[in-house]
């Protein structure tokens, strides 16, 4: 069974003349403990894929299942919640700023109806690399990578089977994303969790994802696993163009790299 399957996919926001389509007949499947990744320029439906899934929007059509589940509207019960969890790109923005990290976890655990929450919180701190010392810190008392670590350790609490990451690292700086992205990877590895993770990067994707779509204005125009992306060898031109722009080469026309101009 799939971790994830989307048939026929389309999200819009408004109504009448005012309905914009922001996904088109999407369709992609994520088997259970791969990490798929979404790519695509900025606004072209990447994160509507992942919100409609999370139940934070009500207006799509086509088939969103979850673990074989088929899903509606944007009605999400406590089984999903504990099965799939969201990390956001923004730290500052998701962590409550007036809550200290044992309150924000103590939470979710307690809410998940968890009891032994000394020891899972210690757990946690320790598995996203924080030691104790994190414990009762607010969040204006940490590092952007801290709070995302923070922001991780949340997302395990319920001890999930699927993350969906929306840009977990566009909004660290350049020296933490790495430590990051390793982080996740090495999460993923000891818990055999499936991925679906947003990026505008396809550094950051060809990182950390086996399989990756490629999202232009509201449609799917690829889907490609790692080693074509390695060998730079995609169908479609703009996934060329995509590559082209990431690694600064001109691909000649059967894909084999030629140095920039
Ligand atoms: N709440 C909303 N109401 C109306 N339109 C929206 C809403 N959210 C997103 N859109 C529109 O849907 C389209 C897709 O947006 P989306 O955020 O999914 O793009 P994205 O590929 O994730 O881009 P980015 O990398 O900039 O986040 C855009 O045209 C956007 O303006």
């Amino acid at each position: 069974m799939n971790a994830i399957e989307i048939e026929n996919l389309t999200v819009w926001f408004g109504a009448g003349p005012d309905r914009a389509e922001a996904v088109r007949g999407a369709a992609l499947s994520i088997p259970r403990g791969a990490s798929f990744g979404l790519v695509g320029e900025s606004g072209s439906g990447k994160s509507t894929i992942l919100r409609a899934i999370a139940g934070l929007i009500p207006t799509w059509s086509g088939r969103i299942a979850v673990e074989g589940d088929a899903l509606q509207g944007a009605r999400r019960d406590r089984a999903f919640h504990r099965a799939v969890q969201m990390v956001f790109q923004d730290p500052y923005a998701s962590l409550h700023p007036r809550h200290t990290v044992d309150r924000m976890l103590s939470e979710v655990l307690w809410l998940h109806g968890f009891r032994d929450i000394d020891a899972r919180i210690e757990r946690l701190l320790s598995d996203v690399g924080l030691g104790r010392g994190f414990r009762f810190r607010y969040p204006h008392q940490l590092s952007g990578g801290q709070r995302q670590r923070v922001a991780i350790a949340r997302a395990l609490a319920p001890e999930p089977r699927i993350l969906l990451l929306d840009e977990p690292t566009s909004a660290l700086d350049v020296s933490v994303q790495a430590e990051i992205l390793n982080l996740l990877s090495d999460l993923r590895t000891e818990r055999g969790l499936t991925y679906l993770m947003v990026s505008h990067d396809l550094g950051v994707v060809g990182h950390l994802c086996q399989t990756t779509a490629v999202m232009r204005t509201g449609e799917i125009v690829e889907i490609l696993d790692v080693e074509t992306m390695r060998r730079l060898q995609p169908r479609h031109p703009y996934t060329r163009q995509l590559l082209e722009a990431s690694i600064g080469l001109n691909l000649g026309a059967r894909g084999a790299p030629a140095p920039a101009v």
